[in-house]
């Protein structure tokens, strides 16, 4: 059986208007095309500023695309997030596309457990089983115990980074896209991750994501997905 196809770019295009400098504009991506399906690992390569980030932007529904169509099954239909509706995005991001970028938005006052435990709150699973399962993840990821009831602003780089992947990770979403989640991580807690994008895809998530580590590309990438950057306007 061949793996469901789950985001489509179709002629995807991005400018951005720099107003800084008479309304030139910078194009940063030109007629992408991309598939990714289920239990797959695409990993976006290129030089700095070719575009890498601010594709999963785009994806996201951060940016929206100058030209083209981002295709992503949700619930069984097709919605373009290109040209969706604030309430279909947000509706997408809860239940099909995770986004876990290099930096953990820390919410003040908010402990460690408590944010690893939202999502799964977020999708109904009872409070006691959310925060079981949160502490389960934050102990995968060696984050210690002693830490789990503190808000992570004081956290360490590499800390805050671990429990911005938990929280991303721990409601299986079927697409997730990975700006440098391991970018500060030690050599034992990149293997953890490798282990758990392993255990997404064999879930069937499919994953695009950002590694500059090759090490840690070579391990996870199914397919690379070469990139370049574009002459300004
Ligand atoms: N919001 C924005 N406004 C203007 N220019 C932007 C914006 N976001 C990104 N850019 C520009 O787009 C280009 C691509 O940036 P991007 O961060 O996507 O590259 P990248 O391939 O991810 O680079 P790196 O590997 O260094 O992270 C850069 O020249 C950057 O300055």
């Amino acid at each position: 059986m061949t793996a469901a196809l789950m985001l489509e770019l179709r002629d995807l295009s991005k400018s951005f208007e720099l107003h800084h400098q008479h309304g030139a504009r910078l194009n940063v991506l030109r007629g992408i095309d991309l598939r990714l399906h289920a239990g797959e690992c695409v990993v976006l390569s290129g030089p700095s500023g070719a575009g890498k980030s601010t594709l999963l932007r785009v994806i996201y529904a951060n940016y929206r695309p100058s030209f083209g169509a981002v295709h992503v099954r949700h619930d069984e239909r097709w919605i373009d997030l290109a040209k969706a509706t604030p309430h279909e995005v947000l509706e997408v991001r809860r239940r099909t596309l995770a986004y876990v970028s290099q930096f953990l938005r820390v919410i003040p006052r908010v402990p460690a457990l408590d944010i690893v435990a939202e999502p799964l709150l977020q999708m109904g699973v009872d409070e006691p089983e959310a925060r079981r399962r949160a502490g389960d993840l934050l102990r995968r990821l060696n984050v210690p115990e002693r830490l789990w009831a503190l808000p992570p602003s004081t956290f360490s780089g590499g800390e805050q980074q671990r429990v911005n992947i938990a929280r991303g990770l721990i409601a299986r979403r079927p697409i997730l896209l990975l700006d440098e989640p391991t970018a500060s991580l030690d050599v034992e807690n990149r293997n953890v991750v490798a282990q758990l994008l392993a255990e997404a895809r064999a879930d069937g998530s499919a994953v695009l994501g950002i590694f500059h580590d090759e090490d840690m590309r070579d391990r996870v990438a199914t397919r690379l997905f070469p990139m370049q950057a574009l002459e300004a306007a």
